[in-house]
């Protein structure tokens, strides 16, 4: 934080000013729009004890941001912990207590919700303080009043229920969040009745709580939702889809949890619930997935053909094994060594949105997501790559023309976003971006299983797992996949105009011939063809999430300490 922004922030009109007892001490607290503290200690009993988060045990100026405030409530009597002689004395003085609830950052990207109490001198002052603060919070737009939450009771370790009601409903009832809560009774229950039976006026927010599948449900419900409410028409390829208006929360309770963990650096649900309260907005891309001009399916993490596709098959019938059924079937996989013939055709991203090498990670209002939703309104969709391909002769080469790749592949692999995950913290493409535009798609040529197994490997830790050889990644925005024995393509409309030229390439490519192919790995979710078409649709869903955030460290958002008017941190 700035010293400017700091003098903006104390200098607004004060809402509310007393004096209260705090641990052992008297202090001032001040409420204005934007912080509640500035504690000022009148009165010391005792050395205070560190007990809540400050630079300097010294310090005996804080403040806390009202955007960080769970809530606040009347806490009674017995809940008031005082156990030394100096504290009981003043809680007689001052009977009347209220907590006030905020967030607080821990250690990798984890937040946690921490408690403060107040006592005061009579009820009534206590009600305006506990009323005030929470209409201040009342008016802040952003956050969600009423949820509506999937649970899935079979996710991960089949702890969804218990997560939710222990860990995230004691939240959400902080922050007066009202819920309705549907405890899932099959797959596609969150989907259909989102597609159909619920009023969307009637909420502020839906929630998941479940892995990838289950957020992958939620994410068809309401897409679908807004295109047949808006009659746009979801089997063209090349249509452009109606953004959602309602944010989608994840609590984290599944196998990979890679878009929980991508969004917001951890797979945590009190991070997530705090996330959700606080009312934060992450713009998603989502890609969709046509085979033959019929809508298959979206994807918002990963597309995976051969290697992933592969330990997705084998992994489904092995469900009851819980989450190792991934080990599991990513060591008979990565044994069987399978490889697939196919070609891949490809249209590039703008130059502007970096490519999948340059180290440049999406983090917290990421400029070059902003970038890509630029270039969606400047270019409207996919004009200028049309005019680009039907002016150029050229297979390859060139910004804007499709490209054709053929070969043997161990994986062909398309990341929309970085698809961290505790198995891979830093993801199968670590600098792919959440909100651009584009997908990453990664080539994984035939190559010896030493090779193969150390391009896995580097997965998991920090070597770069695209310097190698038989690999190539290219940052783009709409891909086909066509399987050498592929008899289906050759059906594709050419009358299409974009993507036509390349239609023709792919189907000369492949005469029909009866080769064996891997299925593609869609989120989770096994795709009944091999030949699709890809296109991104950048921003088309928003999350209660900000994205992987710089430092865990001291920011803006946290708790920050003044000592007098030396304003010795700076963040
Ligand atoms: C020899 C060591 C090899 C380690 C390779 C580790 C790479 C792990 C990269 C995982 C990327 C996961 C992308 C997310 C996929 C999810 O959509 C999907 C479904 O997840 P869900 O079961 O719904 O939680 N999970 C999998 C494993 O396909
Ligand atoms: N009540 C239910 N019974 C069976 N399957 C369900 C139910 N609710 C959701 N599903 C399906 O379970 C699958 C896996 O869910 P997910 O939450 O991703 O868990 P995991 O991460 O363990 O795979 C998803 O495809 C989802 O559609
Ligand atoms: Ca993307």
């Amino acid at each position: 934080m700035l010293i400017s922004e700091f003098f903006i922030m104390v200098n607004q009109p004060t809402l509310l000013s007393s004096q209260l007892f705090y641990e052992n001490r008297v202090v001032e607290v001040t409420l204005n729009r934007v912080m509640l503290g500035l504690w000022k200690e009148i009165e010391t009993r005792r050395k205070r004890s560190a007990s809540f988060n400050c630079i300097s045990k010294d310090a005996d100026h804080h403040f806390l941001l009202v955007s960080e405030i769970v809530g606040a409530r009347e806490t009674e009597e017995e809940d008031q912990t005082n156990k030394d002689g100096g504290r009981k004395h003043n809680v007689l003085l001052y009977p009347y207590a209220f907590t006030v609830s905020y967030t607080e950052r821990t250690k990798h990207h984890c937040w946690r919700c921490k408690d403060i109490i107040f006592h005061c001198l009579d009820k009534a002052q206590r009600q305006q303080w506990v009323q005030t603060i929470n209409n201040q919070l009342s008016l802040l737009s952003i956050r969600p009043k009423r949820l509506l939450v999937y649970i899935n009771p079979y996710s991960g370790k089949q702890r969804g229920k218990w997560i939710y009601e222990q860990r995230v409903a004691p939240l959400f009832s902080r922050a007066s969040i009202s819920t309705d809560v549907i405890v899932t009774e099959s797959a596609n229950h969150a989907r259909d009745h989102l597609k159909t039976e619920v009023d969307l006026k009637q909420c502020d927010g839906v929630v998941c709580v479940g892995g990838d599948g289950m957020f992958s449900e939620v994410v068809h419900g309401l897409v679908s939702r807004t295109q047949s409410d808006s009659r746009v028409d979801q089997n063209q390829p090349n249509q452009d889809l109606v953004p959602c208006a309602l944010r989608i929360g994840i609590i984290p309770a599944g196998s990979t949890d890679c878009i929980c963990y991508s969004t917001t650096g951890t797979n945590d649900p009190v991070t997530s619930a705090l996330h959700i309260i606080m009312g934060d907005s992450q713009p998603m891309d989502v890609c969709s997935v046509h085979h033959n001009n019929t809508f298959l399916r979206y994807s918002v993490s990963l597309l995976g053909y051969g290697f992933y596709g592969d330990v997705l098959t084998d992994s489904e019938r092995k469900r009851w094994m819980g989450p190792s059924r991934y080990d599991f079937s990513g060591l008979k996989t990565f044994l069987t060594h399978q490889y697939y013939e196919g070609t891949v055709a490809f249209l590039p991203a703008k130059d502007n949105l970096g490519n999948p090498r340059d180290k440049i990670k999406c983090r917290t209002r990421c400029h070059i997501c902003e970038q890509g939703a630029n270039n969606g309104q400047l270019l409207s969709g996919d004009h200028v790559y049309k005019m680009a391909e039907e002016n150029s002769d050229e297979e390859t080469s060139g910004d804007g023309v499709w490209r054709v790749i053929r070969g043997k592949f161990l994986a062909i692999n398309a990341a929309c976003m970085s698809c961290a995950c505790p198995r891979s913290p830093r993801g199968l493409s670590p600098y792919a971006h959440l909100a651009d535009g584009t997908t990453d798609l990664i080539l994984v040529r035939k190559a010896s299983r030493l090779d193969f197994l150390r391009h896995l490997i580097r997965h998991t830790n920090k070597d770069d797992q695209f310097d190698m050889s038989f690999v190539e990644v290219h940052r783009v925005r709409r891909f086909r996949f066509a399987p050498k024995h592929s008899n289906v393509i050759s059906e594709v409309d050419l009358s299409e105009t974009s993507g036509k030229k390349i239609c023709n390439q792919v189907c000369t490519a492949h005469p029909n011939n009866d080769t064996g192919h891997s299925n593609w790995n869609c989120d989770g979710e096994i795709l009944p063809h091999a030949d699709i078409q890809v296109s991104v649709h950048c921003q088309l869903i928003r999350l209660f999430a900000r994205g992987v955030e710089r430092g865990t460290t001291f920011d803006t958002y946290t708790w920050s300490v003044i000592e007098g008017s030396n304003l010795s941190w700076q963040a």
